[in-house]
């Protein structure tokens, strides 16, 4: 496909993502449907559709409209391209520009890509970096992979990408973190990832998983498991029990095969099976949450959440919390993470339960955010007295 006609299928793809459709799902319709594009036309095509989503508001304001045409006509003018060399209508390209879309002038000032009602949110939280935090997500997130300690050392599995031509480099945020800098499309099919010395994850949800004290002969509860992404980082570290529970089991399906491929164990908790297995010295709640820290790799999340729904996430987090704190062990740790950057999810839901319970202390807090090379994550390590 010729640069131009991976525009204008992106435009197609944005025209029902705006109508409220899935981009994940359009996507893989759309490749359904023109089974002529190679890997490499719906990478582009791919990178398009994300990127747009990531800049709805300000592509729209540079291309004159919030529809797909015009949040693509918007991406080439950010990036001081001539949009009429590709809006040629010649091939399968885009239509021709229409003279008022070639007169079109945009405004100096683009508005923040962020919803307006987010914003004085993302202020209060983030303070002097608001701008800095809104502008990195506007831009694609890196990859990042977790090394298995158990199966080889950073500069081992670094070496062992680099066979299979995935070059990385050491991230500060986690001693088990590397950055993929080139063919990250190849990690999961690399010999290293099928062998267990690698795994995907986000270098600051490693660095929350650093944080959550475990003992080797401990009993850790991961009570929003999901995918299991946490429960298998503190295995990696411990021999400690696991267990893994999701008020959706099926959200961890995939969560046996990658345990076996790390080489740890994890038991999987069915929700009557909770409590009788009880006390843990470790509750982890990785709670459902805005996603507001992680909006670079899931874009739609952005402009889809609502103050209803954060109200709704809210009255979760908390119930969630109040559930795990009575499955702690005296003595034991309550690990409360979010990937968000909203303090209603944050600092205010702790000092919410601190208040509720006031036996309960908090013992260290962190917030991280993609100025920090990660996603948005914050922790928050609890103790009864
Ligand atoms: C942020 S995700 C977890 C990500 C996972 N810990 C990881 O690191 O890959 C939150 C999970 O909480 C689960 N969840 C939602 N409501 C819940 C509830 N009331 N109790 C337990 N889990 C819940 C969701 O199904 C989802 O899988």
């Amino acid at each position: 496909m010729t640069p131009a006609a991976r525009i204008a299928a992106a435009i197609e793809i944005l025209d029902a993502v705006l109508a409220g459709q899935a981009a994940e799902q359009q996507l893989t319709s759309w490749a359904r449907r023109n089974r002529f594009a190679g890997s490499g036309d719906r990478a582009a095509i791919r990178d398009h559709v994300f990127g747009a989503m990531r800049c709805r508001r300000s592509f729209a304001t540079l291309g004159g409209a919030k529809t797909g045409r015009g949040l693509m006509l918007g991406a080439l003018r950010d990036t001081g391209a001539n949009p009429s060399e590709v809006f040629t209508g010649e091939g399968y390209a885009p239509a021709k520009l229409t003279p008022e879309e070639a007169a079109f002038q945009p405004p100096d000032d683009l508005p923040t890509d962020l919803p307006d009602w987010v914003l004085p949110q993302w202020n209060a939280a983030l303070g002097d970096r608001a701008d800095a935090v809104a502008e990195a997500m506007r831009h694609r997130a890196p990859v990042f992979l977790r090394v298995n300690l158990r199966k080889a050392s950073r500069a081992q599995a670094a070496a062992a990408l680099h066979e299979e031509g995935i070059e990385t480099v050491t991230h500060p945020l986690s001693s088990t973190a590397l950055q993929v800098t080139s063919n990250p499309r190849r990690v999961q099919n690399s010999g290293p990832f099928r062998d267990g010395l690698v795994e995907l994850q986000d270098a600051a949800s490693q660095a929350i998983s650093d944080l959550i004290p475990v003992e080797q002969k401990g009993r850790v509860l991961d009570y929003c498991a999901g995918g299991g992404g946490k429960s298998l980082a503190l295995a990696a570290r411990t021999d400690a029990r696991f267990y893994a529970h999701d008020a959706d089991p099926r959200r961890m399906k995939d969560l046996p095969g990658r345990a076996k491929r790390a080489g740890v164990r994890v038991n999987i908790l069915q929700p009557d099976r909770v409590a009788g297995e009880g006390p843990f010295d470790v509750v982890l709640c990785d709670v459902p949450c805005s996603g507001s820290g992680a909006w670079r790799r899931s874009p739609e999340g952005k402009w889809s959440l609502t103050p209803q729904r954060l109200a709704e996430l809210q009255a979760i987090q908390f119930d969630i919390l109040q559930t795990c704190a009575g499955l702690v062990a005296p003595g034991g740790v309550l690990a409360y993470a979010t990937c968000s950057v909203l303090q209603a999810e944050n600092a205010d839901q702790i000092s919410r339960f601190t208040s509720a319970n006031p036996n309960w202390r908090v013992s260290k807090t962190r917030q991280l955010t993609p100025l920090d090379g990660g996603d948005g994550f914050f922790v928050a390590l609890l103790q009864a007295d």
